[in-house]
């Protein structure tokens, strides 16, 4: 992978007040340790300067995120995967359960956690292209963690994420739009954004400390369902690891990701 040029995310606030989350990890975003680390800084910033809303998208032309990244969990040190994971756990609380408005503007793949960053904002907006979005994680032989699951239920209905799930679907845009894993459809990443930001605007006549207390409310069951059970699902994950079978399952598919690079 080539060298980090530039910082690993952009938090701008542009003249509506609205923060505008950038990530910038080339080639494809995906999530390692330190994009966590960033991304959690900027939610944290967001939240202290009371910005009443966020947008989060990518600096690719064509991926919004990769998902998690693949060499953190293949032959991984299990000090730096354990902090890698909590910081994963973190990053979603603070963007599932953020009492600011959240929307993302998904300006290419999504595959995996990319999947979970974007279905953590209360409204998507997915650029038209060749793109899909969706949990693959059984495809490549492991299992999404409840949490991820939960947020998927928390999108579509029960029945399609069972079967979604299940069966790695990746959706086409047009498919996540009939189903519900995305609000809008946009022709670039700056009418996304613009979709996104008319979204935040609905909100200008609703009282903000209701808004925020319904969202959380609504929210509450798959934030104290992971609150509750931290280090079982850490513990999961480093076992996870830990299985000679899983590690054989990361290798072909990391070898056959370089092959497709490749070609
Ligand atoms: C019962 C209890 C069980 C408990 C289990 C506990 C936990 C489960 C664990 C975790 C859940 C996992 C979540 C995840 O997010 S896993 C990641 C899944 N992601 C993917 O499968 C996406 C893979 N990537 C792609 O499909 C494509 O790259 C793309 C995103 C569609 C973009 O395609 P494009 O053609 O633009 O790029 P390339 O494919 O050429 O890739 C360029 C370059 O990037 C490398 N790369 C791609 N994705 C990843 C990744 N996720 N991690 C690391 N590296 C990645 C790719 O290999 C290329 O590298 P190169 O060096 O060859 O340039």
């Amino acid at each position: 992978m080539a060298a980090q040029a530039g910082p690993l995310v952009d938090l701008s606030i542009d003249n509506d007040g609205i923060a505008i989350l950038t990530m910038n990890r080339p080639p494809v975003n995906s999530l390692n340790l330190e994009l966590l680390e960033e991304i959690g800084k900027s939610l944290d910033e967001v939240a202290k300067n009371k910005t009443k809303s966020m947008i989060l998208t990518s600096s690719s032309p064509s991926v919004f995120s990769a998902g998690l990244d693949i060499m953190e969990m293949y032959k991984p040190d299990l000090k730096r995967a354990e902090i890698f994971w909590t910081t994963l756990q973190d990053v979603w609380i603070k963007l599932f359960g953020s009492s600011y408005i959240t929307a993302a503007a998904i300006n290419g793949h999504a595959p995996a956690g990319g999947c979970l960053l974007s279905m953590s904002c209360e409204y998507r907006v997915m650029v038209e292209g060749k793109y899909t979005i969706g949990l693959n994680e059984t495809a490549l032989g492991i299992v999404a963690p409840t949490w991820f699951m939960d947020t998927m239920c928390h999108t579509i209905p029960i029945r399609q994420a069972e079967y979604a799930l299940t069966t790695a679907r990746m959706f086409t845009v047009d498919e996540a739009l009939q189903v519900g894993l995305i609000d809008e459809s946009a022709s670039d990443k700056a009418d996304a954004i613009d979709k996104c930001k008319k979204f935040i605007r609905k909100f200008d006549k609703i009282p903000s400390l209701a808004r925020a207390v319904t969202k959380q409310k609504i929210r509450e069951g798959p934030l104290v369902r992971l609150q509750k059970n931290r280090q079982q699902d850490t513990a999961e994950f480093l076992g996870f690891l830990k299985n000679p079978k899983i590690q054989q399952s990361l290798e072909m598919y990391i070898q056959s990701l370089k092959q497709k690079a490749a070609k």
